[in-house]
């Protein structure tokens, strides 16, 4: 079995691709271990598609599946260049949905994310102004003036309370800055692609950004969400850490 090893501004994934469906749980838990395998946030497996390019099936690093996430549609697209799946341009089918994505210059993929949709306006808890919306998986977004107010405890009771990944965000010269708790991983990430989107739209919202901003995530990589009409982009840069083969 081939496979790569990307990071996607620090979000890693182990991805590869093969001809044949089946449930790719064991595998995901055994590659994306940090001590016993390849160690990533997620595992993405792309299979052959009717209606796009190619469809892929994603699971967090404890096996659960996720309909969608954005850092990995930057990663699997330039995987699927790179190994001439696709052109630079491509579709490919997701449990949320067909997502566009470009390979361009310097390894930067743009991809064009799912329609957002917003399950709960704001609320308030735990000393805390939430929002929580769906950007492909589901994210619970809250401003503070201090990213040091993440808290991985809190974080974690909100998890499981809303079933959804959790955001502090904080806006710092006119950028985003953001730390999420990531479902499926159970910890902090060092990037959500999804979340980042979704502090975006919050941050819209708020009127606190508008068309366009820079975001950064925990690794400070810079990423760029804008929104054309109702069409949201999603662009940064991606790399592939190595490839290799295993018995
Ligand atoms: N890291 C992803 C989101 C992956 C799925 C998420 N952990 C979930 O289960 O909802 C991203 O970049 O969007």
């Amino acid at each position: 079995m081939t496979y790569a090893k990307y990071s996607a501004s620090g979000n890693d994934f182990v991805i590869l691709h093969c001809f044949v469906e089946k449930d790719f749980t064991q595998e995901a838990i055994k590659l994306c271990n940090r001590t016993e395998g390849i160690g990533a946030d997620g595992f993405v497996v792309l299979l052959p598609s009717k209606e796009a390019d190619f469809k892929w099936k994603f699971y967090n690093s404890d096996g659960s599946a996720a309909a969608m996430c954005g850092n990995a549609t930057r990663a699997v697209a330039h995987y699927a260049f790179n190994n001439n799946l696709a052109s630079s341009k491509m579709k490919f089918l997701t449990d949320a949905g067909i997502i566009e994505s470009e390979v361009m210059n310097n390894n930067i993929v743009k991809t064009q994310m799912t329609e957002p949709k917003v399950i709960k306006e704001q609320f308030e808890q735990e000393g805390f102004i939430w929002y929580l919306i769906d950007t492909g998986v589901p994210h619970l977004v809250t401003f503070v003036d201090d990213l040091e107010k993440y808290d991985h405890e809190l974080c974690a009771k909100m998890r499981y309370e809303h079933n959804a990944n959790v955001n502090f965000a904080k806006m710092q010269n006119g950028k985003i800055k953001v730390r999420t708790y990531e479902r499926g991983v159970e910890g902090e990430t060092l990037a959500c692609g999804t979340g980042m989107v979704a502090c975006f739209l919050r941050a819209q919202d708020l009127n606190l950004v508008k068309d366009t901003a820079l975001i950064y995530p925990k690794s400070n990589e810079e990423l760029t969400v804008s929104k054309v009409g109702e069409k949201i982009y999603f662009q940064g840069a991606v790399k592939k850490v190595f490839t290799a083969t295993i018995e």
